[in-house]
């Protein structure tokens, strides 16, 4: 794919609008759900636009997901606007490149390992249970912050122990810290950059007194920071603090932002469709399940399996990814010049009808085990992106939606309230406008 540079000049550049000198395309980037769709009408589906002052180059599909998820190290480097780099700090996983980021992400891996999320079920089960049971008793629920405030306390509680969550102050300060992760990055105190600055100021100081008890008084659980702490890395050295603190945000962030989003997805599709809500049900009847669930119960659900691709899929909670050309390469006839963006398009490439035809509508069966409706080649489905920078959480996420969708077909219904408007804000993930309100039935 890599061409030398008399060749790549004579290929065209993709074409595009800039927008405004340094801004270019921003605002509309990060206001509009549909930029990237209005922009492919326009312009076709690779196209060129400006963004956080960086000219950046559009793609999608699956050709184009095979295209940067193989070449990375060789021809792209992973990045993130600015605003997210600065905030994420420079010892997270996501900022890190080439040895050190293979060697940390082999170090936080073992958080994720199948013993590990073995580990984490009965807490990450108690704490859904506890909301259900509230949301059960509630006329009407709002649900979609409701989900929120779960997602943070089950991955406060499992990354960094019993006591996290129940910190009052760390949830606010992390929703204020989350707002101004894509945001323009000016540094007032303010804009929303400036206030999750100082949020992140505030979480890195709890976190680092979270850090010293722990080394004081390990205690008899196992959790991801526990882990952590007794890590170490090719050199046998463990990880610094400043760089214990980054990561657990960033675990902390990353499992708590997109999984609320996948899970509002689920409630929201399975509430407008009664008849797939009462195929998993069924699913569920036969087998028979009892108070307590264990990993192995969770595997023999093929067709909630299903439903769940579906709808990361048809509402992906990340849109795309980001990446730097280290070097000018070719791709389908256009140049894509060294030192410029290349951003894949996860919601383009499911959406795309020859991957996924009539791909508006929600519809499990495209993933039905024979495959019959459906030819899925390899990078058509990627909600978790992939390369060397696959979603490191991918399973925990799976495990907690399927252990949260388990429960809540179990013991109840639900009903979208009427009046409300159910249209997607996609930033920084999709969530239903009005916050997804419903009333909750309870089956028992
Ligand atoms: C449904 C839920 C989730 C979705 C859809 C999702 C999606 C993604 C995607 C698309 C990327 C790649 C971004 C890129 O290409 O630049 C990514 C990276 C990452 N995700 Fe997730 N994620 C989810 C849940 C989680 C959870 C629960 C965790 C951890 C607790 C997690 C941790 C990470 C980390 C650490 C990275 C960076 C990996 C690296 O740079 O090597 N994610 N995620």
């Amino acid at each position: 794919m890599t061409t030398s540079p008399t060749n790549l000049d004579s290929l065209p550049i993709p074409s595009g609008d800039f927008g405004l000198p340094w801004l270019g395309e921003t605002l509309d980037f990060l206001n509009d759900g549909d930029f990237s769709k209005k922009r492919q009408q326009q312009f076709g589906p690779i196209f060129k636009t400006r963004l956080f002052g960086k000219n950046v180059i559009f793609v999608s599909g699956a050709l184009a997901n095979r295209f940067l998820f193989t070449k990375e190290q060789e021809t792209f480097q992973a990045t993130w606007p600015l605003s997210t780099r600065i905030l994420l700090g420079p010892n997270a996983l996501a900022t890190q490149m080439g040895e050190i980021h293979r060697s940390r992400r082999k170090i936080l891996y073992q958080a994720f390992l199948p013993r590990a999320l073995n580990g984490y079920l009965p807490k990450m089960d108690d704490i859904i249970q506890g909301y259900l049971e509230q949301w059960g008793k509630a006329d009407e629920v709002i649900w979609y912050p409701q989900l929120r405030r779960m997602t943070f306390d089950v991955a406060a509680t499992l990354f960094m122990g019993e006591g996290a969550s129940q910190n009052p102050h760390l949830f606010p300060w992390f929703e204020t810290y989350i707002q101004g992760l894509f945001s323009l990055p000016i540094p007032l105190p303010n804009t929303l950059f400036g206030k999750s600055q100082r949020a992140r100021a505030l979480l890195l100081a709890e976190l680092e007194q979270i850090i010293k008890t722990r080394q004081q008084h390990p205690p008899k659980e196992e959790d991801a920071l526990g882990m952590l702490l007794a890590a170490r890395d090719d050199n046998n050295q463990p990880l610094s603090l400043p760089e214990l603190k980054d990561q657990i945000l960033l675990l902390l962030f990353a499992g708590h932002e997109t999984l609320t989003s996948a899970l509002s997805s689920f409630c929201l599709l399975l509430g407008q469709h009664s008849d797939i809500r009462e195929k998993v049900r069924q699913e569920q009847n036969k087998l028979q399940l009892g108070q307590e669930l264990t990993a192995e119960t969770l595997k023999k659900m093929p067709y909630l399996d299903q439903v769940l691709q579906e709808v990361l899929r048809l509402i992906p909670p990340v849109g795309g990814g980001f990446r730097e050309l280290i070097q000018g390469c070719q791709f389908q006839g256009f140049h894509f010049p060294k030192g410029w963006l290349v951003s894949y398009q996860i919601s383009q490439t499911h959406a795309d009808p020859d991957l996924y035809p009539n791909p508006e509508k929600f519809d499990p069966e495209r993933f039905a085990p024979d495959g019959s409706t459906i030819h899925n080649p390899p990078f058509a489905h990627v909600p978790f992106g992939g390369g060397l920078r696959e979603c490191l959480g991918k399973e925990f996420a799976r495990l907690e939606m399927k252990l949260f969708a388990t429960r809540l077909i179990q013991q109840f219904d639900w009903t979208l309230l009427p009046r409300q408007n159910l249209e997607l804000v996609v930033t920084p993930s999709p969530r239903p406008k009005d916050n997804l309100r419903v009333k909750l039935h309870s089956l028992k």
